[in-house]
């Protein structure tokens, strides 16, 4: 297959030899006798953005749900920088730093858009909505609030109502409220999903820009988003790895394009990234 011209990513994009920071071994999830998840051996590096790309079905949204325990893994274990947090709880693995992206309906809609992230700058001190703190204190957690709006082009709407937003504003909404967590690990799920071209670029810069310092790990059906952020990326089919490496070794597997529609790898990724 033709592989489209590759723009590094990032700087880290090259091979690691660092112990990494998320690690699966033997990872499988069974829903009534039927593996959803099997045997999933996954190493995220410290400071890369990992894509968990696949065709419908192969397992990836379990396994965002199994590494932030929102599910319970069947077998195998999960380490977060050598230390299993396979049995832990959903917000014990959060307050370690590995936090997934927020969906769009846990933003509280009749909220301004300022409001929604001081709710989320909140939730790391254990504390709820306050509005009698110290002035002091809300202050200086409006400022972070703007700034986090700032970072992701929303300081226009701060105080628009968060219900009246176009989506992709919504979008980069819930990467403000997921950055106000301060992650570690941010599991981004589908952050392009239905977006136009127009709001997908901006969301690339976005994310970009959000995984300077972290670790990013996608889900993303746009092979053009793909190749153009992430250093690394796994291939799941039908609850496997079938494939990793970086873009151009993924997209010229031969087992990769037959499994994960070949020619929507080959014909729309290359079209695509040709418009980058
Ligand atoms: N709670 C559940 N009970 C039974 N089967 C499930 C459950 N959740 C997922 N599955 C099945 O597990 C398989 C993997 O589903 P999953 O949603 O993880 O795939 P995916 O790769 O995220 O797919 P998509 O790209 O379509 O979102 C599918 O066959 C799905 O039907």
């Amino acid at each position: 297959m033709p592989s489209p011209p590759i723009q590094g990513p990032r700087a880290s994009g090259g091979a690691s030899t660092t112990a990494p920071i998320l690690e699966t071994r033997g990872l499988s999830k069974d829903f009534r006798g039927f593996t959803a998840v099997d045997d999933v051996n996954l190493q995220i590096q410290e400071g890369h953005i990992h894509a968990l790309i696949g065709p419908n079905g192969a397992g990836k949204t379990t396994v965002f749900n199994l590494l932030t325990r929102f599910l319970p893994a069947t077998r195998g274990e999960i380490l977060y920088r050598g230390k299993s947090i396979t049995r832990m709880r959903s917000h014990e693995i959060a307050r370690l730093g590995l936090v997934r992206s927020f969906q769009i309906s846990a933003v509280f809609g009749q909220m301004t858009v300022l409001e929604n992230v001081l709710v989320a700058l909140q939730r790391p001190l254990g504390t709820s909505f306050h509005f009698w703190k110290p002035k002091s204190s809300l202050d200086s957690l409006n400022e972070r609030a703007l700034q986090l709006l700032e970072q992701v082009g929303l300081r226009e709407d701060a105080h628009r109502v968060t219900a009246g937003l176009p989506y992709g504003r919504k979008r980069a909404l819930e990467l403000a409220t997921t950055l106000a967590l301060e992650p570690t690990v941010m599991l981004l799920d589908e952050p392009t999903q239905g977006m136009g071209a127009e709001d997908v670029d901006r969301v690339v810069e976005l994310i970009r820009v959000a995984a300077q310092g972290r670790t990013v790990l996608m889900v993303e059906h746009n092979l053009s988003v793909v190749s153009r952020l992430c250093d690394r990326i796994s291939v799941l089919a039908r609850g496997r790895v079938l494939a990793e490496g970086d873009y151009a070794s993924v997209s010229a597997n031969a087992e990769v394009r037959e499994a994960y529609l070949g020619s929507e790898v080959s014909e729309s990724a290359t079209a695509q990234h040709e418009e980058v």
